[in-house]
Order: C-alpha cells, then structure tokens, then sequence
C-alpha cells in the first residue's frame, strides 16, 4: 500500500504505548495532518528514536508496544516494515559507497515504474529537486555532507513514502547548511503533503518544522 499524492488523512498514532523491561517508556496519542510535522523531545534516553523504531516497523524486540498507527484508513502497526512505506532520515545518510549517486536514487525507485530511462529521468529530476543538478554519476564518497544529506532526502522521496519519520537528521551538518537543508526538507514534505515525524535535541529544528512539539520522559 503507498499512497499516491501525499497522505490525505495524515498519520495517527493511537494510544501508542511502548515498555521496556515491564516499565512504561512513553505514551502519545497523536495526529500528524498531511504535509504538518510533530517534533519529538525529551531527555537522552527517553524513548525519541524507540518511537520512530515503532511507527516505522523496526522496534526492537526487547522494547513491548501496543496502540493503532492509523495511515491511509488502516492500521499499520501489525505490518512488516516494509509495506508501511516510512521514508526515514538519521542522521548519516548512509548512502550505498559502491554505487554513484544516481543508482543511489534508481534503486529507491518503486519496481511498478519500469525502464530504464524512465527511471533515470526520475532521478535525475529529484537531484535537481535537491539543488544537485548533474550528480548522476558522482561516487558519494566525494559529496560533502550537505550534499550527502540532499542526496538522502531524494532518495526517500523517489521510494514514494506515506510518510516521513527523521532522526536527527541536521544534526551533523554546520550551521548554514543546517539551516538550508532545514528549508529543503520541511518545503518538500509540505509539498508533497507528507505527514512527518521529526526527533530532535534542538529547538531550532522545531522552530523550523512549525509543527506541534511534543515532551515526552
Ligand atoms: N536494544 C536495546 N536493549 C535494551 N535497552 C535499549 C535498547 N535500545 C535502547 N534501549 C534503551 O531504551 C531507552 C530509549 O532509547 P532511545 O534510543 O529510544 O532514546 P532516545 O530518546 O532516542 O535517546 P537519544 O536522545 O540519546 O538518542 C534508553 O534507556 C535505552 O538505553
């Protein structure tokens, strides 16, 4: 199941309850309107990523959740990770170092889109999305990290996501490419109304979302 043209009833999580070691870790109830951000704080150790780790489909056995995460009229919580089709950002953007950048993206590209051209051009046309105009071919290990996080953020959007879940993904750039790569994430969400998930330490990254903040530990 992905959602073709954004998420139109968003993402809630329902009654979500996640314990670790028969200990309550945290608990949200939350909806995330298409193309809206809930940023996640709290202390280290308070259970931010778990969450992620939750919605995403990818929670670690030793951790015990229950609650609906309710995408596209159903819930999801039961499923596999990969037919939840979460678009995720750490933050390393861990790009494949034996592939260029372009085979980077094709690989993210859903197989219903077939050809090999028609995927290429796909490609290429979300690097220039990104302001990398002409990266097809690069090998990722000489893009900067600015770059890198770029390429990262076009290849979640090539897998055609229902929606995004980011940990600390600014977090290792300086200040100015923060602040860009900052505009370039949340505009992209908005416009292709992508309900988001955002873990942060920093106020500024909430600032920037402009969505609800949420405290959780
Ligand atoms: N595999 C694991 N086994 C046991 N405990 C774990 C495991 N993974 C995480 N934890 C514990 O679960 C709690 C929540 O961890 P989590 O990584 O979600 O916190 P966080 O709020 O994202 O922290 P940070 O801000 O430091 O990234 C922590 O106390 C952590 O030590």
């Amino acid at each position: 199941m992905c959602l073709k043209n954004g998420n139109p009833a968003g993402l809630r999580l329902d009654s979500v309850r996640i314990r670790l070691d028969g200990r309550e870790l945290l608990a949200v109830d939350r909806h995330v309107a298409p193309g809206e951000t809930l940023t996640v704080m709290g202390p280290s150790g308070s259970g931010k990523s778990t969450l992620l780790a939750y919605v995403g489909g990818f929670l670690d056995p030793v951790f015990s959740g229950e609650g609906r995460v309710i995408c596209g009229g159903r819930d999801i919580a039961h499923l596999p990770a990969e037919e939840r089709h979460a678009g995720i950002l750490f933050q390393d953007p861990l790009l494949f170092p034996h592939m260029s950048v372009g085979g980077n993206l094709v690989f993210a590209i859903p197989q219903a889109i077939a050809g090999r051209k028609a995927r290429r051009a796909r490609a290429e046309a979300a690097l220039a999305d990104v302001g990398l105009e002409g990266f097809f071919d690069r090998d990722p290990d000489t893009l900067s990290g600015g770059q890198k996080a770029r390429v990262a953020l076009a290849r979640v959007l090539l897998s055609e996501p229902n929606f995004l879940l980011l940990d600390e993904p600014f977090s290792k750039l300086d200040m100015q490419l923060r602040d860009q790569t900052r505009s370039l994430v949340f505009d992209s969400a908005r416009r292709s109304r992508l309900p988001v998930i955002l873990v942060t330490h920093d106020e500024a990254d909430a600032k920037a979302a402009g969505g609800e903040v949420i405290e959780i530990g």
